[in-house]
């Protein structure tokens, strides 16, 4: 666990950077630091690792003061990526990962198999591990900054803006890809970003500081959401906040009926007569195909027959109320389709249903909050 213990930054031109800092990074979480520009989040990440020495208060590394461990051992456990991975240029990508490895002595046969080992664990191929840092896009140095860090096993990891050089999809794809070595690793991370929506994805905790470097809020990010402590909160995280709260609730309280589905190539002179509005067309390994409004029939043949209407599903046992919520607007119908992890339909949320639940989420918020 990292402590911060009243800590405070003051710059040689007085600036204070960081002002009575208290909080705790539990072992094995993620904690986002998140605030505008210039409230300090750089500055608090670099005085645990020592690169900034703070001027009051503590940093406890699992109960031991860092200011008494010296530099190069302290960060010896802590892992450093910083925006644009800041790769050696002249090194190639595979030494650029068995950097600390190579430092700590190991041989280079080891240092190297390692090294392959974590380029594998972060999605890439091994045939980039003989190029330089230039030769690769953006997203790739970022990832090879993920696996340099991660290079002799450090409990703690830094990371200060990681991804905020790329493209949105690539970014997004490297936010997937953290949860999911996070999910394996177990690391205590520290995360620093100024992105609110980056912020609540990736922290299982997260730590809104005001300039100043004063700490507004800490909470998990369902309740930053639902419960911001005061305006200052409120207006960074934006006005869809309502919205964005619903990622956090599980889509599989819904409602589900399983009556709605019609093969693609069932005689519809069955189904006419149907008090349904609307029904879902399924292909024969019951994968939806579209809407069909019964009013749209034919007098006979089969629903293949017909331009179905578009929808959307939400894959139940995985996502959230957003995403069920989000795939009722693409649909006419209304409803949502629910489908396992192959596609395969498993029922349809009506709107009632959604409705229901949204209910039970604004009803679990409770009091007053703005
Ligand atoms: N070496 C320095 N000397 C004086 N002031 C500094 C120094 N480094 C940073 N500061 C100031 O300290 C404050 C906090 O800076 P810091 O880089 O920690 O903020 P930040 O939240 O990470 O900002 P950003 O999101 O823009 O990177 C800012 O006002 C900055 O100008």
């Amino acid at each position: 666990m990292i402590t911060f213990n009243g800590v405070t930054k003051r710059y040689a031109d007085g600036t204070v950077a960081v002002d009575n800092l208290s909080l705790e990074v539990p072992t094995g979480e993620i904690t986002v630091f998140v605030g505008p520009s210039g409230c300090g989040k750089t500055t608090s990440l670099r005085m645990i690792n020592r690169m900034i020495d703070a001027t009051g208060g503590q940093i406890l590394l699992d109960g031991v003061d860092v200011k008494t461990i010296d530099p190069p051992t302290l960060r010896r456990g802590i892992g450093y990526v910083i925006q644009q991975a800041g790769l050696f240029p002249h090194r190639k990508i595979v030494d650029n990962v068995a950097t600390v490895p190579y430092l700590l002595g190991w041989d280079k046969k080891k240092a190297r198999a390692r090294a392959m080992e974590l380029l594998e664990r972060v999605g890439l191929d091994l045939k980039m591990a003989d190029r330089y840092p230039f030769q690769l896009s953006g997203g790739q140095q970022q990832r090879v900054g993920v696996a340099r860090a991660l290079a002799a096993d450090p409990p703690v990891l830094l990371m200060d803006e990681p991804f905020s050089a790329v493209d949105p999809i690539v970014r997004a794809s490297l936010q997937e890809e953290l949860l999911r070595l996070q999910s394996e690793l177990n690391k205590t991370i520290v995360f620093v970003t100024h992105d609110i929506d980056e912020a609540v994805k990736l922290g299982d905790r997260v730590a809104v500081l005001r300039v100043g470097g004063k700490l507004a809020q800490l909470a998990d990010p369902a309740t930053l959401l639902t419960r911001p402590a005061d305006d200052f909160v409120r207006e960074f995280l934006g006005r869809d906040r309502g919205i964005r709260r619903l990622s956090f609730v599980s889509g599989d309280g819904l409602r589900l009926r399983t009556d709605l589905t019609v093969p693609a190539s069932a005689e519809v002179s069955s189904l006419r007569g149907t008090t349904e509005p609307w029904l879902v067309v399924v292909d024969e390994d019951n994968c939806p195909l579209g809407w069909i409004a019964s009013k749209d029939l034919p007098e006979s043949g089969t629903p293949a027959d017909v331009e179905l209407a578009p929808y959307g599903t939400f894959v139940k046992g995985r996502d959230s109320l957003r995403a069920a919520l989000d795939a009722t607007l693409l649909s006419p119908s209304g409803s949502a389709i629910a489908v396992d992890e192959s596609g395969r339909v498993v029922g349809v949320a009506v709107r009632e249903a959604l409705d229901e639940e949204l209910a039970l989420v604004a009803g679990g918020v409770g009091g007053v909050d703005g």
